[in-house]
């Protein structure tokens, strides 16, 4: 088991979004979280990522602790752990959040280079390396004004994968390409998970989820008791 969420609750002003949920992610798996608009899938991919606190339950990446519940709710490991934690999940934005001033590389580099990953000769061997798995190594000196939506999330998707992460997660990946760049974007989401990496995918394109996802999850069951 490479992630592992237990009876993770959450409510915003006193509305419960996450009750009592518990899931998990291997190696190699493509959990899908499908379900209706406002049901808490994003709040749960969040959570994962510790961009939102859960009120309680427990969130561990192998022996690797976000959180641990408790009786007063979910205890937070320290500053230096969460770090630990969060440097083996990576998540890859409904938006692409790229950096708009930074070209391609810039953008893969900025990370790894912060966090001292490797020397800017072996980060930019990465770079080519990863740019050349994605088909756009020719986009490498261009600004992100100027690739196409497939291209961004290539890039996105490169960026996060800069940082070896063991879990990926995707926030609606879809939700901005058209079917035939939908289609290959999930083959590489494949490809990924077939190299190991556990990959959870939050969309409301059911077809893609059921295409390529190895697991479907539906948010009715957020409220498991
Ligand atoms: N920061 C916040 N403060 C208050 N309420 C929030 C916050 N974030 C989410 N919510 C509420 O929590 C509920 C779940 O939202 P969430 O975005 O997780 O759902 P979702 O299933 O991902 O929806 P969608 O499919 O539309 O993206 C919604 O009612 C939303 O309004």
């Amino acid at each position: 088991m490479l992630l592992q969420a237990k009876n993770i609750t959450k409510k915003f002003q006193n509305q419960p979004v996450l009750k009592n949920f518990s899931f998990s992610i291997d190696a190699g798996e493509i959990v899908v979280l499908t379900g209706k608009s406002g049901t808490g899938k994003t709040t749960l991919m969040r959570i994962l990522n510790n961009l939102e606190s859960a009120d309680y339950g427990t969130v561990a990446i192998e022996n690797d602790y976000l959180c641990r519940d408790s009786e007063r709710g979910a205890a937070y490991v320290s500053r230096k752990e969460r770090r630990v934690y969060q440097n083996q999940i990576g998540m890859v934005f409904q938006d692409y959040a790229l950096f708009p001033n930074l070209t391609v590389r810039e953008n893969l580099l900025e990370a790894p280079l912060a966090q001292k990953l490797g020397t800017k000769e072996e980060l930019n061997q990465k770079v080519e390396q990863l740019m050349n798995e994605m088909g756009i190594a020719d986009q490498l000196d261009k600004m992100p004004s100027m690739l196409s939506g497939g291209q961004k999330q290539r890039v996105a998707i490169a960026r996060a994968m800069m940082l070896n992460p063991k879990i990926l997660c995707f926030d609606e990946p879809t939700s901005a390409l058209d079917r035939e760049s939908a289609d290959s974007i999930g083959k590489l989401i494949q490809e990924i998970a077939a190299r190991g990496t556990g990959v959870l995918i939050v969309t409301h394109d059911i077809s893609f989820g059921e295409k390529f996802g190895t697991r479907l999850i539906s948010s009715s069951e957020f409220f498991s008791k």
